[in-house]
């Protein structure tokens, strides 16, 4: 049997550890959790996917309950700004495509070449609208959008993201310091031991096991299960055990990022409930709103920008408000390790592997490697048919974000700098060739994606393909044999839907101003 659970880390992955497992297994297993007073977390990643909720669902939280204390906002899409050409943009929202006569709007759209000058996304899909709008998706009384998008509400189901079938419509963005101290309080409250203390040292047994750590200030640490959420250092699995880090650099070349944080008044500004994701001549700034600042950030690669220049295009592109605040650079490693799991050690977070954060994945990374690590919970034989089994699903998750993002560089339309002409000629990961011929023939739909679960869904690949550019150059030939009324109808009805929602809903910061109180 496992015992105990030591945790080393108190980043975001290391509170979200803690506290799923005490949600999981109560008092019957104690989780200790050691945390630095001097290295600091990363202090970035505050946007997600719809599918966070089932972490807050599971530890029993209802919005109001943590969105005020984590400044936190709604997120309905990402927005893609200059990413085939200056100017020009589209969402990537949390919303499947609507099918009529068995084909998406999509390929309907495609059709029509356009309708009328109609971005695809405008088109297709109700969520555009009320981003362009700063709409929150909720109405006063708490109610969501769309009935018949609610698929449970705040009813406590404990459902983990791999069982979802439909789509949420919207997830969130906060602040990820005030996030880890909400759940550093909330799982301390509810019996996770905290150590405020250095890791100095990490002992292993005669087989190599981890045996215990050696701190600064509480001598040595016992437990059974090891969890390494120590960061891109990865403490345990790659310092102590040795375990081989897979660098996925030569796909995505992006290695470093420098963020700041800018305060706004959101009552004047107004609040959009989307993140922009902005493409710049080495890399792209995102833009993060939440509830009293903005966190910004360029991510970009070494090769081709030095920090003093992305650092002075972050500042140039924020504007005079930039002035006086302090950046945060941030070094990347970029991968996975061969395995997350060895012998009595997990690593979950940054130290188990990163991409970087185009489709806002780190986060996701962290909730399905512990949904992951409860599914397969090992047993006092510690049967290697389930590290094996978890070693793979966490790996695979990995590998096809990688492709999704390489999708990004390589469809989007934009060549004008070397950082953009670089990712035409770029190598693809294996498999990928064969898929995106295909998707030149047609859009992807219920298959033809990377086979494994990695959180997107083919309506995901359709949209970036439209959006960036790179869609099949003709009509599917089975749209000229189809009558396209229904498809007609269900256009009429988005931009129906679309009116009457913007006109309705009110504005996000209005409605997370009441959540604050
Ligand atoms: C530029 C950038 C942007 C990002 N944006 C997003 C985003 O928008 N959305 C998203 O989902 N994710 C994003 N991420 C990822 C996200 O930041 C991380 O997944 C998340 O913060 C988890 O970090 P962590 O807890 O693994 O590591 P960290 O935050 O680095 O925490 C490491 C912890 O380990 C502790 N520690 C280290 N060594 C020791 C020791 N010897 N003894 C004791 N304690 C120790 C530290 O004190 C700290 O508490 C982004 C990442 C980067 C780099
Ligand atoms: N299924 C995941 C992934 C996802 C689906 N659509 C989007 C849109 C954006 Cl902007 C990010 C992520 C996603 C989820 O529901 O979050």
């Amino acid at each position: 049997m496992v015992n105990s659970v030591v945790i080393v880390g108190g980043g975001t992955a290391g509170w979200m550890t803690a506290t799923y497992l005490r949600a999981t297994f109560g008092d019957r297993l104690p989780v200790t959790l050691v945390e630095s007073a001097d290295v600091p977390t990363v202090g970035v990643g505050e946007a997600t996917f719809s599918t966070v909720r089932h972490f807050f669902d599971y530890l029993g939280l209802a919005e109001h309950e943590w969105m005020p204390s984590c400044n936190a906002s709604y997120k309905l899409a990402i927005r893609f700004e200059n990413w085939r050409g200056t100017g020009e943009h589209f969402y990537h929202p949390f919303e499947r495509l609507r099918v009529a006569d068995g084909f998406s709007l999509a390929d309907w759209w495609l059709k029509s070449g356009g309708r009328d000058g109609r971005r695809f996304d405008e088109a297709c899909y109700v969520l555009p609208a009320l981003c362009e709008a700063k709409r929150s998706p909720k109405h006063f009384d708490g109610e969501l959008f769309e009935r018949s998008l609610h698929d449970g509400g705040d009813r406590l189901r404990r459902t983990t993201m791999s069982q979802q079938d439909t789509q949420f419509p919207y997830a969130y963005h906060f602040d990820a310091a005030r996030l880890a101290t909400f759940l550093a309080d909330f799982g301390t409250r509810r019996g996770v031991r905290r150590v405020l203390d250095d890791v100095v040292e990490v002992r292993q047994d005669d087989r190599g096991w981890i045996s215990h750590l050696v701190t600064r200030e509480h001598g040595e640490i016992r437990g059974d299960l090891f969890i390494d959420c120590t960061g891109f250092r990865g403490l345990l699995l790659n310092k102590t055990l040795g375990e081989d880090f897979v660098s996925f650099q030569d796909v995505l070349p992006n290695d470093r990022a420098v963020a700041l944080r800018v305060p706004t008044d959101v009552e004047r500004e107004g609040m959009a409930p989307y993140t922009t994701a902005s493409a710049r001549d080495s890399g792209w700034i995102w833009t993060i709103p939440l509830f009293g600042r903005i966190g910004t950030g360029y991510v970009y690669s070494s090769q081709f920008c030095s920090p003093e220049e992305a650092e002075k295009e972050l500042r140039s592109f924020v504007g005079p408000r930039a002035e006086g605040l302090e950046a945060n650079h941030i070094r990347m490693r970029i991968g996975r390790n061969r395995r997350s799991w060895v012998k009595n050690c997990v690593a979950v977070g940054l130290s188990s592997g990163f991409v970087e954060p185009l489709e806002s994945t780190g986060i996701f990374f962290i909730q399905h490697g512990i949904e992951q690590l409860v599914k397969h919970f090992p047993g006092e034989d510690w049967d290697p048919a389930l590290v094996d089994a978890y070693n793979d699903r966490v790996a695979c998750c990995l590998e096809g974000v990688r492709e999704f993002l390489t999708l990004h560089y390589r469809a989007a339309a934009r060549a004008d700098t070397p950082y953009w002409k670089a990712a035409k000629e770029r190598a693809l990961p294996e498999g990928m060739a064969e898929r995106l011929r295909g998707w030149e023939a047609r859009l992807p739909d219920g298959g033809g994606v990377y086979p494994y679960y990695h959180g997107f869904d083919p309506y995901s690949y359709a949209v970036m393909l439209l959006g960036l550019g790179h869609h099949p150059a003709r009509v599917h030939p089975a749209l000229e044999l189809l009558d396209g009324a229904e498809a007609e109808r269900q256009f009429a009805d988005v931009r129906r839907q679309s009116e009457r929602l913007v006109a309705e809903l009110p504005a996000q910061h209005a409605y997370l101003a009441r959540l604050q109180g």
